[in-house]
């Protein structure tokens, strides 16, 4: 058997740089593991926080350490972006392990649909819709999926008019009212998100999102139990066992996230059995209702008090160590992490034969 070269691609000009190397790092075990070893081969290339690519031995060895070059260290032989771009023949599959703007927002995904390659994952369409909360909550709400009510804000209301500001934080406190959650439409891991309580802090949060993002999305904020589902397939796209976040800080922010011990999850979630279908229905519908592709993680409000089930977001590129919602609740329905890497990069393939 020959083996296929797998381009692994991490790193990313984002706030969710380290969680992508993270993730890489799972990613490149599994496909090292027993039953994938013969089959891929791993190529590593990293995009630095500056955007650069990386190619050769560093990747190598950041992948090893699990440590970021930092801002100081960048290296490059010129200023061009490119860097060491790499050579797209000396790949036969990519897997692009990147979380968050510049890698899970389908411009990483256009450069390998225009280098006609295949890739692990959403598309142009369901990763550029799939990332941008704004448009991802139209694509909702078209197919008729529940979700919290919103305002999507501009920055230039927030930055470049004294007297715009005001008057949107009125319709802000008269539309969605206290606490509401502030959010960078483009960007995941909780980076850049606020919950606000006062007029002081929904201003100091606009201010904050603004500096992430030009687009704004403000939520009206619900007290609930967090639900997650994962979705694998292309266009028939299965949903697994329902998982459950808890944690004692005040919402799921960065920390919480990536703190050992700061969070639990349950998995399956204690929930009825009718809950866990309408979530597993809603995260397939959330799935096309982007494009999304291969893989997503679909993050719910569920509101036990009114048994409402409201859909929060979708990730087309999720968390992915050994310690990840996606993979563990995909292990609940009995597929291991190497088997399910190995079946992504089967839709990758699939989905690159087929035209169009
Ligand atoms: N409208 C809301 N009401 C209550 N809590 C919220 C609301 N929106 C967000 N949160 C809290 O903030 C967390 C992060 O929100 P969200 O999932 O939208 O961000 P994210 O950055 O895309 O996260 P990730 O991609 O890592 O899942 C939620 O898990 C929840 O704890
Ligand atoms: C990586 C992070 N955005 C997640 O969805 O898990
Ligand atoms: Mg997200
Ligand atoms: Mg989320």
């Amino acid at each position: 058997m020959t083996t296929m070269r797998i381009g692994l691609l991490f790193g990313g000009r984002s706030g969710e740089h380290e969680v992508s190397i993270s993730s890489a790092r799972a990613i490149a075990r599994a496909l090292a593991a027993e039953e994938n070893a013969s089959k891929y081969e791993v190529l590593p290339f990293y995009i630095q926080k500056n955007g650069r690519w990386l190619s050769g031995t560093l990747p190598q060895q950041i992948l090893a350490s699990g440590k970021p070059l930092e801002i100081e260290e960048q290296t490059g032989q010129d200023d061009s972006p490119a860097g060491q771009f790499p050579n797209f023949n000396a790949v036969d599959v990519w897997f692009p392990v990147l979380h968050g703007p510049n890698g899970e927002d389908g411009t990483v995904q256009g450069l390998l649909k225009l280098m006609q390659v295949p890739f692990v994952g959403s598309g142009v369409l369901g990763s550029a819709i799939g990332m941008d909360k704004i448009a991802m909550k139209m694509a909702f709400a078209q197919a008729g999926l529940p979700q919290v009510k919103y305002i999507a804000v501009n920055r230039s209301e927030i930055w470049s008019n004294p007297c715009v500001f005001p008057k949107l934080c009125d319709k802000i406190e008269a539309d969605l009212g206290y606490p509401c959650f502030v959010k960078p439409a483009n960007l995941g891991s909780s980076v850049g998100i606020s919950k606000a309580r006062s007029r002081a802090e929904l201003e100091a949060a606009l201010d904050s999102a603004a500096s992430y993002d030009r687009r704004i999305i403000v939520e009206a904020g619900v007290v609930a139990r967090e639900l997650e589902c994962a979705v694998l397939g292309n266009d028939n796209p299965k949903a697994s066992t329902v998982g459950e976040i808890t944690f004692q800080s005040d919402f799921y922010d960065y920390e919480t996230k990536y703190t050992l011990g700061q969070a639990d999850c349950s998995i399956p979630a204690k929930v009825s059995s009718a809950i866990v279908s309408q979530i597993q229905e809603m995260a397939v519908q959330a799935f096309l209702a982007v494009d999304a592709a291969g893989l997503a993680r679909v993050d719910f409000f569920y509101i036990e008090s009114t048994g409402e089930v409201l859909i929060n977001e979708i990730n087309t590129f999720p968390g992915f160590t050994a310690t990840s919602m996606y993979p563990q609740m995909w292990a609940a329905d009995g597929i291991s992490f190497p088997e399910l890497v190995d079946r992504l990069i089967q839709l990758a393939l699939e989905r690159h034969g087929e035209k169009g």
